[in-house]
């Protein structure tokens, strides 16, 4: 089967900058691949080369099977792209900013009509359409800038972090209404570094730090990189830079990280075991008053790959 988007050796430079390396992928129809990565990682950059805003350094995109170097607007037609940032009209309605969208794609005015209807259904807006956009909650913006993607039905839909500042319903039903989508067989790219968002709605999952791909796969190929290795959260009081240092050297610790200025995150095989150890450890530094063993999931493996955390 021809994959809806495929890419493969995508790099990209900001003068010394390696902001994107090496990155490849593909997306078969009725699949959600999901790019995950702390702030700064090259999301937004592999994007804007998917959809042809930035001309890669090195590399090649296909959209569904159609070269986006040789014939952009035969590809990007197939493309619906969300970008982070709202370019909505506030003085229009909902209804009123999906046709202006619509005509600007040159989609027929009767057509578009009920078109328009069909993607209002879909982000759970018909009963808002008619109300001016200004009254919106950033959330139903965002829904209203999904819905302007759908609009020439699209194979491959490609969202740069779609919940970032939205209301938990907003958050809901863009994340059902993707499902739907995914359901109904169109590919989608979605960009997070909202680790429990990718677990949810992407099959396959790339690990992106620093501009590269550390590692791909399904949820369970991922957390299966972590071996045994359990998350240990622990709240110290005291020399927290201290106690991390003595942390480290506890046998079994692999990695021991500051989340916060009294907030110490670890990865240990059968960290649960180790509790002790650890609050033996950091004894004349710090006491530990509060602890938290967490199993392995996808922010336990980027820890592991990367040495950071998805959110400092
Ligand atoms: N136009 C630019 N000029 C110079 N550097 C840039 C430019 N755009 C991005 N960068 C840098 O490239 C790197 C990757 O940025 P990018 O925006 O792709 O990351 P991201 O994972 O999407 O993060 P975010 O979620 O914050 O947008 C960062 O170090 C960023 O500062």
């Amino acid at each position: 089967m021809t994959a809806a988007l495929s890419c493969g050796g995508l790099g990209k430079r900001y003068g010394d900058l390696v902001a994107v390396h090496d990155v490849g992928f593909s997306i078969a129809p009725g699949q959600a691949y999901g790019l995950l990565g702390p702030n700064g990682a090259g999301k937004t950059t592999t994007i804007s080369m998917l959809v042809g805003l930035l001309r890669p350094d090195t590399g090649t995109v296909l959209v569904g099977g159609v070269d986006l170097a040789r014939e952009p607007l035969r590809a990007k037609s197939r493309i619906g792209y969300v970008p982070q940032e709202i370019a909505l009209y506030p003085e229009l309605t909902g209804r009123e900013n999906l046709r202006f969208f619509g005509r600007l794609f040159g989609l027929p005015r009767r057509a578009l009509a009920t078109r328009i209807a069909e993607v209002l259904d879909l982000i759970g807006l018909a009963d808002r359409a008619d109300t001016k956009l200004g009254t919106y909650s950033g959330g139903m913006k965002r829904r209203i800038n999904i819905g302007a993607a759908l609009l020439h039905r699209p194979e491959v839909l490609i969202l740069d972090e779609p919940t970032v500042g939205v209301d938990p319903q907003s958050r809901k039903a863009i994340l059902e209404g993707l499902e739907r989508l995914v359901g109904d067989g169109m590919a989608l790219l979605y960009t997070s570094h909202y680790m429990e968002e990718v677990e949810r709605v992407c099959d396959r999952v790339a690990i992106i730090d620093h501009g590269r791909i550390v590692a791909d796969g399904t949820r369970r190929e991922l957390v299966s990189l972590v071996g045994g290795a359990d998350t240990v959260e622990l709240v110290l009081d005291g020399d927290v830079e201290a106690a991390c240092a003595k942390l480290r050297a506890v046998e079994g610790v692999a990695e021991a990280v500051r989340t916060g200025a009294a907030s110490v995150r670890l990865m240990a095989d059968g960290g649960r075991y180790l509790l002790p150890s650890l609050i033996t450890a950091v004894e004349g530094h710090a006491t530990v008053t509060a602890t938290q063993v967490i199993e392995p999931d996808l922010e336990a493996t980027f820890l592991h790959l990367t040495g950071t955390t998805l959110r400092d």
